[in-house]
């Protein structure tokens, strides 16, 4: 389309250029032989008057733009017009037949001003093609203003002081005209001389480039054209009133208009075109902004409005001038738009404000700012009012808050939101005196639902936990997970009885078995309670006394929490202590084992020993199995332990029966909870009894009550590969557990061996001996041997007999020893009285 519009511009130039060149030809054919011209005054006149206009006119637009454009040059070409207009209204002045202008008006005096209005365009249009001419519009100040002042003064002196000479020393100028002969050959030099300057000009308009002007240059050069072609009348005139003369007046109207086309409709142009231009960018860049801009008085008026198409905040109807703010917001977006126009009014600037609208899902939020636009004394000040829809950042900021303080599966707060609640209600309760719980809560046996039934119903059983959770709360309490399975519970003015209370309720929501798809899953779990600022003052030390009470909790397994004391403190800073004494230990193979035989329940024939692991520490001493042995298990170093005893048993156990202990004696071995679930245990088994070179029925595996009964479905499987290996197996501690007599029987183990707290009170006949009485009826039942540990007494030995019991083990027969130990102990022992 521009492309299209500039062809026509062109082809529209080069037909009025042949047309004219066309004539021009024409005329210096025929011109000679062309009447003289009728009426040539007036003609004359009107035509010059015309080309007085045109030069004021490029004088006038040039000088009051350049406060816009500020630029010199156009400023200087504007001043050479005014010089040209001068010298033009001059010459049309002293034309013969004009009253006289100041003195007797004649051919050469107007020919004097003629020439001086000839070469003054000449050097105006060589400044133009020499000289940077820039037409943009810039802000420019008015400081520059008096320069224009000054080259004006500056033009009208010289114009002054010209017109001077040329009036009143007409001498000094070469003759230019005679009479009845016509031109000399010094006007004739001076014309051709002003059309040199003219080509020169063409030359150096055309090897500029366009960009660098800023003007027309076609239209300047056609200009320059016709004009040259006006001044080539004026060389070959020979009478001021013929043909020649008039029509290079004509040609030379022509090319002022062409100039002032090319240079100053242009100027004036240029601003127009760059604010279109702004305009229909800053259009441009609406449209693709999604924010809404309004200019708004602070009453509310609307007084224009960019909406987006898809801006919710004003639904369907969008905005209009003239309309209301108020009638079309709703109260806390008015608010907000207010607030931003009072700071903008009174600061220059509004923002960093913010509303929201609807509820829910459906809420919208908006960033406001406001600038003040125009200011005035009522409240009619402008405003533009900038308005974001940030839903979508604020969303997403308040993701990131909740992911940032709150737990992504059980949506409980997390860690960093408790610790920050935490400070908070400690400084209160302890300005107000008032005191304040915390528990700590960790599910038993967690590990077992994830490993068994896997993460999925692991994290259901966690969610429901949670839910359940909270409604236990009261209205200032808070239930944090902390991870895995433990929970953290801050109680704001509870004391002690409070506490315990809310520790009873928390047990009894999650003992409420929970429903997971298809399974019944029945949680318990043990809880730690400590008392701020008793117990301690910051949260670091709070939660680790809480964990401590926690862990003891979940050891004595008959209520499920404990309250943190100074003991339970003592007891974990040993704990930890051992821990790592322990791994040196295991490394450094400070650890032995003895061995305490077992006899038949007469103690006349040795049946068989139980190897028991000993610490001899360098520094602490003798530390027992039953203070390290849990620390081990916890901490998985029991692997180790295990691995080192049935390794040693089995070895030691081969050695006496080559040594000629009794073939059918066996040894026994004590398997942990975490060695029953290493996968490596059967193939572990393998290895010591191959090593040993031992016969399997010699080896016995002791398992405790609580691990046998603990997953029925792998042990009953474990237990089947040990009897197909021919591996005895028997329970420990039996009678300290809930064993299902249906699973015992399933489980076929070879022995029950009755827990040492029974035998120490058989001897008085209470609920003890009835219970000893009854694991013995139940193995004859289910076809099991039966072994009493810890008997010390030969009254408790002769009650066990009586009772039916197989075997025994005791201080009464031999207290555990050392291997180098074994035998010679049992050559004493086989002599003694009893
Ligand atoms: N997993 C493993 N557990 C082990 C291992 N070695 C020991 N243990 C377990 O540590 C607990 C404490 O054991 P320990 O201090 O060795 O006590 C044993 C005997 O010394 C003790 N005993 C034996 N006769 C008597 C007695 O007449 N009176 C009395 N007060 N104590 C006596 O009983 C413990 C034997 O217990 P048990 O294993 O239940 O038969 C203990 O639970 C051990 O099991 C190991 O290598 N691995």
């Amino acid at each position: 389309m521009r492309k299209n519009k500039k062809n026509n511009a062109l082809g529209k130039r080069w037909s009025g250029m042949s047309l004219l060149l066309a004539v021009w030809g024409l005329i210096c054919l025929f011109g000679g032989s062309l009447p003289p011209v009728k009426y040539f005054l007036t003609l004359h006149q009107m035509v010059e008057t015309a080309s007085i206009v045109v030069s004021v006119l490029i004088f006038a637009v040039g000088w009051h733009t350049f406060r816009m454009h500020g630029n010199r040059v156009i400023l200087m070409v504007s001043c050479t017009f005014l010089g040209v207009a001068i010298s033009d209204f001059s010459h049309m002045l002293s034309y013969s037949g004009m009253p006289d202008f100041l003195g007797p008006n004649s051919p050469e005096k107007a020919i004097g001003f003629w020439l001086l209005a000839r070469c003054l365009t000449a050097l105006g249009v060589l400044i133009i093609a020499c000289l940077p001419w820039r037409l943009e519009v810039s802000g420019r100040s008015a400081a520059i203003d008096p320069d224009r002042w000054r080259v004006l003064l500056v033009t009208l002196c010289a114009m002054v002081s010209i017109h001077l000479v040329l009036l009143l020393f007409p001498e000094i100028l070469p003759r230019t005209y005679q009479e009845g002969v016509g031109l000399t050959e010094f006007k004739r030099g001076v014309e051709f001389s002003i059309i040199a300057i003219h080509a020169a000009s063409i030359v150096l308009l055309s090897v500029r480039r366009r960009r660098d002007m800023g003007l027309e240059k076609g239209l300047l050069i056609c200009s320059l054209l016709v004009m040259m072609m006006g001044e080539f009348f004026f060389t070959i005139y020979s009478d001021v009133t013929d043909a020649y003369n008039i029509f290079g007046h004509i040609y030379k109207i022509i090319a002022y208009l062409v100039l002032y086309r090319a240079i100053f409709v242009e100027s004036i142009l240029a601003p127009y075109k760059f604010l279109e231009d702004s305009r229909q960018h800053v259009e441009v860049l609406m449209g693709a902004l999604p924010d809404i801009i309004l200019e708004a008085r602070l009453d509310g008026l609307l007084l224009s409005a960019h909406v987006p198409t898809d801006g919710k905040l004003f639904g369907e109807k969008k905005p209009k001038a003239g309309d209301y703010l108020q009638d079309r917001l709703p109260s806390q977006a008015m608010d907000c738009l207010t607030g931003a126009m009072r700071a903008a009014e009174s600061g220059g600037q509004g923002t960093g404000l913010r509303f929201r609208t609807g509820k829910g899902a459906e809420e919208l939020v908006f960033d406001v700012s406001a600038s003040l636009l125009a200011q005035r004394s009522d409240r009619s000040s402008h405003f533009v009012i900038l308005i974001r829809d940030v839903t979508e950042q604020a969303r997403n900021q308040s993701k990131i808050e909740q992911m940032a303080h709150f737990d992504a599966l059980t949506g409980l707060p997390n860690r960093t939101l408790f610790n920050t609640c935490f400070d908070v209600e400690a400084t209160r309760c302890e300005k107000q005196r008032q005191p304040l719980a915390l528990i700590f809560m960790d599910l038993d046996n967690f590990k077992n639902v994830n490993d068994s039934l896997g993460h999925k119903v692991g994290d259901a059983l966690l969610v429901e936990l949670a839910a359940r959770l909270e409604k236990v709360l009261r209205p200032r309490d808070m239930v944090s997970r902390q991870g895995g399975d433990e929970f953290m519970f801050l109680l704001p003015e509870a004391d002690v009885r409070t506490a315990e209370q809310m520790t009873e309720c928390i047990k009894r929501s999650v003992e409420v078995p929970i429903q997971v798809g298809q399974y019944t899953l029945h949680v318990s779990a043990s809880m730690g309670i400590c008392m701020f600022p008793q117990d301690g003052r910051d949260l670091e030390t709070l939660s680790s006394h809480a964990d401590i009470a926690m862990y003891r909790a979940k050891q004595e397994r008959r209520s499920h929490y404990a309250f943190f004391s100074e003991e339970m403190q003592a007891c974990a800073a040993r704990s930890l202590l051992l821990e790592g004494a322990l791994r040196e230990a295991v490394q450094w193979g400070q650890l032995d084992v003895y061995y305490q035989p077992q006899f038949d329940i007469t103690g006349r024939k040795l049946e068989g020993a139980e190897a028991l692991v000993r610490w001899r520490h360098p520094e602490l001493g003798f530390i027992s199995p039953a203070e390290f042995i849990p620390i081990a298990e916890i901490t998985g170093q029991i692997i180790k332990i295990g691995d080192l005893v049935l390794r040693r048993a089995t070895q030691q156990m081969r050695h006496w029966l080559d040594a000629g202990l009794p073939g059918d004696m066996s040894i026994a071995v004590n398997i942990s909870m975490a060695q029953f679930r290493d996968t490596a245990l059967l193939e572990k088994i393998d290895t010591a009894l191959a090593e040993s070179q031992l016969p399997p029925w010699a080896l016995e595996l002791e398992l405790t009550e609580s691990v046998a009964m603990d997953d029925p479905e792998q042990v009953v499987d474990i237990v089947r590969s040990l009897r197909s290996r021919g591996v005895k197996l028997s329970i420990d501690d039996f009678g300290t557990g809930y064993s299902s007599l249906s699973y015992l029987k399933k489980l076929r183990v070879h022995k029950l061996k009755i827990d040492r707290s029974f035998i120490q009170a058989i001897s008085s006949a209470g609920s003890d001996r009835s219970i000893v009485q009854a694991i013995i009826g139940l193995a004859k039942d289910l076809d099991m041997q039966t072994i009493a540990e810890g008997i010390e007494t030969e009254e408790q030995r002769q009650l066990l007999e009586a009772l039916g019991c197989d075997s025994g083990q005791g201080y009464l027969f031999c207290k555990p020893l050392p291997a180098s130990e074994f035998l010679p102990a049992l050559l004493e022992f086989s002599t003694s009285p009893w």
